[in-house]
């Protein structure tokens, strides 16, 4: 039988992670996000059609798109692929109030844009965004004759501009040591008004060159060469003119690379390393420096012109100036916790201005690992846990903060780690921990299972789907695989019963079944409404109490074991299938009760049904489940009883949601 169960992904509150034992395979990750926001502003803002493939679908992305869209510019979104309708050296919209969330990549360099072309605009975003300084590049900006007012704290956005009086004659001066990207902002903007040369000049020392090696890389693709004497002097030819090279093909994020580079470091054999496609020495992103950083610690990387494969190697504490790539430099951090002797990261102090002061934020959540973290204005040394803590990760809002400490479940306590708010990984790489899961492999002992057992209509499945939801997990509807059963049983003409045993037993292999959310396909069939009938759930009970059949469906059910984890509900969960779950919950509810609900639910669907034929077979079907020689519905010894006649839906959610979380050694959240 081959199934495929493909989960939901509903926002969560925390995500527990099993611990890891072996992470291996083949990633594809996502467009990079410093490259999709700056291909498409450029896009936007040059003649002619461009074709982007490979654009990161996130949030910071998101805003860049809506924005551009706000600004009056046409682009059409299939999936990954974007058609961008440029609109020439300045937006068709000339007053709009933009909305950037907390995406430096598009407020930067928007507002340099904007405040250069003129117009009557305002740009906010999240609270934290209002708490990242932007004074440099308004300074710097102002300097070029544009107009732009703090609208809150000085020095820092929401912002207006207007209209500017434009002065590009002097060079324009920009402080380089705090963010970098405040000069890309100006080196994106000025080709959209250089009638005559513009020259920038660099104060303080650059940090974060790759990235603005980045940005004059995709101005050349789009026809602007800038002049460059070192990092200190930059000159926009006059005449610039930003065109389309037609179609661009962005690469995927060496940032997010990161994050399965060090878990291939960690954690990867030779024979089975964890191999990333389609970046590799041909890379344009300066992230990718943090290969270097991790062969320096002793993992092994090998690199072809389009791929990287890892694999561990026993790791040592590296001291390294990471002001080339602080965003990667993050995931350093994080593996330091597997070297040996300390690490120290130098010449961080951007780390402070991002999503949120992540020096402070990152000292304090590898501390409750058990590492020993010094902290500096601008530096970071971690020595690793010497003894592993259960931890709950808190991540600030901070994408990178989630995506880093999902490194600490490679402990080798095998101690699972808590993530606080794990959608905050949206902002860059929304299926994080879709492609987490698929390389990194926990002993099945490891994944948690919370087993719901019971009779008919107890209100297993609605328990089920909301604990799973809140949990992130899978669900496994074992009564599902029954009723499918037989189902294909009956289609194919086999005798429900002893004497169609074996070839039902026989069949079921063959069978091809999907779970896609709310449908279940049989054989490229939507059998969702089929199985769901009466007379197929008495057909279920008769099947399923076939020694054979149930012999036929162990290994399927127990496929359903996957990371993060598993709500199972059924009759054997807890006795027959997962005995070594932590909690399980046996459901019941009085007959009448039972009977009651079912008969509304049906009732619902359109389906007429007395209430008292619909108890007599009820209880028929529980007589069978209960007497029958394999797996009868019992109460497993170590079950939790829940009769839950008298509660609503949500108070039985509540009760079995605490008998969780007290069983989990993260202590009461969410
Ligand atoms: N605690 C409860 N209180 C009231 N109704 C419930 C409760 N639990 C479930 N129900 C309702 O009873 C019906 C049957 O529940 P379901 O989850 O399908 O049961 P099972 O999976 O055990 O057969 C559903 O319509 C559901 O909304
Ligand atoms: N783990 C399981 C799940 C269901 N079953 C059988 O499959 C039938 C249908 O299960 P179900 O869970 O879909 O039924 P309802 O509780 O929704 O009525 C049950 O009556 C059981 O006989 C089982 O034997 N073992």
């Amino acid at each position: 039988m081959s199934l495929t169960a493909l989960p939901a992904h509903p926002p969560v509150a925390f995500l527990d992670l099993p611990p890891v034992a072996r992470a291996g395979g083949r990633i594809v990750l996502p467009g990079s996000k410093s490259i999709s926001n700056r291909a498409l502003l450029l896009a936007a803002f040059c003649a002619g059609d461009t074709v982007l493939t490979n654009v990161l679908d996130s949030d910071d992305t998101q805003v860049m798109l809506s924005a551009l869209r706000a600004l009056g510019c046409t682009i059409k979104q299939e999936e990954t692929r974007c058609i961008v309708h440029g609109m020439g050296n300045a937006p068709v919209q000339r007053k709009a109030d933009l909305y950037l969330g907390n995406a430096g990549t598009a407020l930067r360099p928007l507002t340099a844009v904007l405040a250069l072309t003129g117009g009557e605009y305002t740009l906010r975003g999240v609270p934290r965004m209002h708490e990242r300084p932007i004074a440099d590049l308004v300074d710097a900006l102002r300097g070029l004759g544009c107009v732009i007012k703090h609208l809150g704290t000085p020095g820092y956005p929401p912002l207006r501009i207007q209209s500017p009086t434009l002065r590009l004659d002097a060079p324009v001066r920009v402080r380089g040591d705090v963010s970098s990207q405040f000069l890309t902002a100006l080196l994106l903007a000025l080709p959209l008004v250089a009638t005559q040369d513009v020259t920038i000049d660099v104060e303080g020392e650059l940090i974060s060159r790759p990235y603005v090696a980045l940005t004059l890389h995709l101005l050349a693709r789009f026809g602007v060469v800038v002049r460059q004497a070192g990092w200190q002097r930059f000159t926009i030819p006059a005449g610039s003119v930003l065109r389309s090279p037609g179609a661009y093909a962005i690469e995927p994020d060496a940032s997010s690379a990161s994050y399965f580079i060090a878990l291939g470091a960690i954690a990867a054999d030779a024979n089975d390393p964890i191999r990333i496609e389609h970046l590799g020495t041909d890379s344009i992103q300066g992230d990718l420096r943090f290969v270097d950083a991790v062969r320096a610690m002793g993992a092994h990387v090998s690199a072809s012109q389009d791929a990287l494969a890892i694999h561990r190697g026993l790791l040592h504490g590296i001291d390294i100036d990471a002001n080339d790539f602080p965003d990667a430099a993050m995931t350093l951090a994080a593996l330091a916790l597997y070297a040996q002797g300390p690490t120290t990261l130098r010449n961080i102090a951007s780390w402070r201005v991002k999503e949120t002061d992540r020096i402070t934020a990152m000292a304090c959540e590898l501390r409750k690992l058990g590492a020993t973290v010094e902290e500096g204005p601008d530096f970071l040394r971690i020595a690793p846990p010497t003894c592993w803590k259960t931890a709950s990760i808190h991540t600030y809002d901070d994408h990178r903060m989630a995506m880093c400490c999902a490194l600490a479940a490679c402990n080798p306590a095998a101690l699972p780690v808590r993530i606080e708010q794990p959608g905050c990984v949206a902002k860059t790489f929304p299926t994080f921990f879709d492609t987490w899961f698929a390389v990194a492999h926990s002993a099945s002992k490891h994944i948690p299972v919370l087993c719901i057992d019971g009779p008919t209509a107890s209100g297993k499945g609605t328990l089920a789907a909301a604990l799973a939801r809140r949990l992130g997990y899978h669900v496994l509807d074992s009564g599902a695989l029954y009723r499918i059963a037989a189902l294909a049983a009956e289609r194919q003409g086999l005798r429900i019963g002893p004497e169609g045993e074996t070839a039902i037993a026989t069949l079921l292999p063959q069978c091809k079944i999907v779970f896609d959310q709310d449908k279940v396909w049989l054989d490229g069939a939507d059998v969702t409404e089929a199985i769901r009938s009466e007379r197929c759930a008495m057909l279920a009970s008769q099947v399923s109490a076939l020694p054979a059949v149930r012999r036929a469906l162990l290994d399927v059910q127990r496929a359903f074991r996957t990371s993060p984890g598993l709500v199972a509900d059924g009759r054997d969960m807890g006795t027959v299938l997962f005995p070594d779950a932590p909690l399980k919950i046996f459901l019941n509810a009085s007959a009448e009760e039972r009977a009651r609900r079912r008969h509304a639910q049906l009732v619902a669907r359109g389906v007429s049904t007395t209430l008292d034929d619909l108890c007599a077979d009820l209880m028929e079907r529980d007589r069978r489940d209960r007497s029958r020689s394999v797996a009868p519905l019992v109460p497993a010894q170590d079950a939790v009883l829940l009769d839950n006649s008298a509660l609503s839906v949500e108070e039985s959610v509540e009760l079995v949601w605490d008998w969780w979380q007290q069983r989990r050694p993260f202590g009461l959240t969410g």
